[in-house]
């Protein structure tokens, strides 16, 4: 079990990681989402040792990674761009890890790389974006590290190499190793991942990806009769996503106070109407900095 617990860093004088806590187990895939600047590559730096803690701990199977720096061999970070290895070939990279990575698993790597059509003797500086990414995955997923943490793994990738990638991380979570991703790509996330850690001002909130669709945030399309009730769209438990003429998709707070629901029956629309909440409604929600409809 990997267990965060009260981790707080700050880079030149800016608090970017502030208390956190949240702990996952052996299989568990969690999305870690957040605007641009949230701090999800100071976490995932972090929680890999790479980063120093001010405060809090990071513990795998009850071992500090930051006291105890041979346990930061269970968890591996896959960067966004593997730009400590573009001097190397695949091949050497491999090399490389197996002397880090107790059970790197070569044999894993290979067929990998080959499935995804990398090649492996040439720099990974040649390669292209996309290929960087995907190598860097393979490379990760390759030491067989327990926690693996991945900064937008299929950033840059095409349709039908993002579908392999996804299906290499689908089948390392079955096999039980806990998987840490963060990805603005909300509905890739909301297909494999069991539970998403939303990082707003330095903190984490945490949902399960069920709460995503069967909390209390809600959507629906309204058609109003006449002029739209700029109160009951302006109020804090509703959140207008979007205007077209008199319809309105809108979320909705259904357990919030006074109740929205009974409020907007009373406003007599001619539509209302239940639609799917998707985990880029609750990223709106909770990190959109809510407009108000004026
Ligand atoms: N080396 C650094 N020096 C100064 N500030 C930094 C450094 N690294 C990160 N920061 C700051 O810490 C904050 C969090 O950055 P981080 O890269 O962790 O965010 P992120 O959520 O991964 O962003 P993105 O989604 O854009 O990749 C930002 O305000 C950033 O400017």
């Amino acid at each position: 079990m990997l267990t965060v617990r009260n981790l707080s860093k700050s880079i030149e004088q800016l608090e970017v990681l502030k208390s956190i806590d949240f702990s996952l187990n052996e299989g568990q895939v969690a999305g870690v989402v957040g605007r641009n600047g949230a701090g999800k590559t100071t976490l995932f730096k972090t929680i890999a040792g790479i980063m120093v803690p001010d405060e809090g701990t990071v513990e795998f199977e009850g071992l500090s990674v930051h006291k105890f720096p041979q346990s930061k061999t269970n968890i591996v970070f896959v960067p966004d761009n593997p730009e400590a290895l573009f001097g190397y070939t695949p091949f050497e990279s491999a090399h490389l890890f197996s002397k880090v990575y107790p059970r790197f698993d070569r044999k894993y790597f290979l067929d990998t790389m080959k499935k995804l059509d990398l090649p492996m003797h040439r720099k990974v500086r040649q390669f292209s974006k996309g290929m960087r990414m995907m190598f860097g995955t393979a490379l990760g997923l390759s030491t067989k590290a327990q926690v693996v943490l991945l900064d937008e793994p299929t950033n840059g990738i095409d349709p039908i190499a993002k579908k392999q990638v996804l299906k290499l991380l689908v089948e390392a979570a079955e096999e039980g190793t806990t998987l840490v991703i963060s990805s603005h790509l909300l509905e890739e996330l909301e297909r494999i991942a069991d539970t998403v850690l939303m990082m707003k001002d330095g903190r984490i909130d945490s949902h399960s990806i069920t709460e995503t669709t069967d909390g209390s945030i809600r959507k629906f399309q309204v058609v109003f009769q006449e002029e739209a009730p700029q109160s009951w769209l302006s109020s804090s438990n509703v959140h207008v996503l979007e205007h077209v003429g008199r319809v309105y998709t809108v979320l909705v707070d259904i357990e919030g106070k006074p109740g929205p629901l009974e409020e907007l029956a009373q406003l007599n629309p001619m539509l209302m109407e239940p639609l799917p909440m998707k985990l880029e409604d609750l990223f709106v929600w909770k990190l959109g900095g809510r407009s108000r409809v004026g």
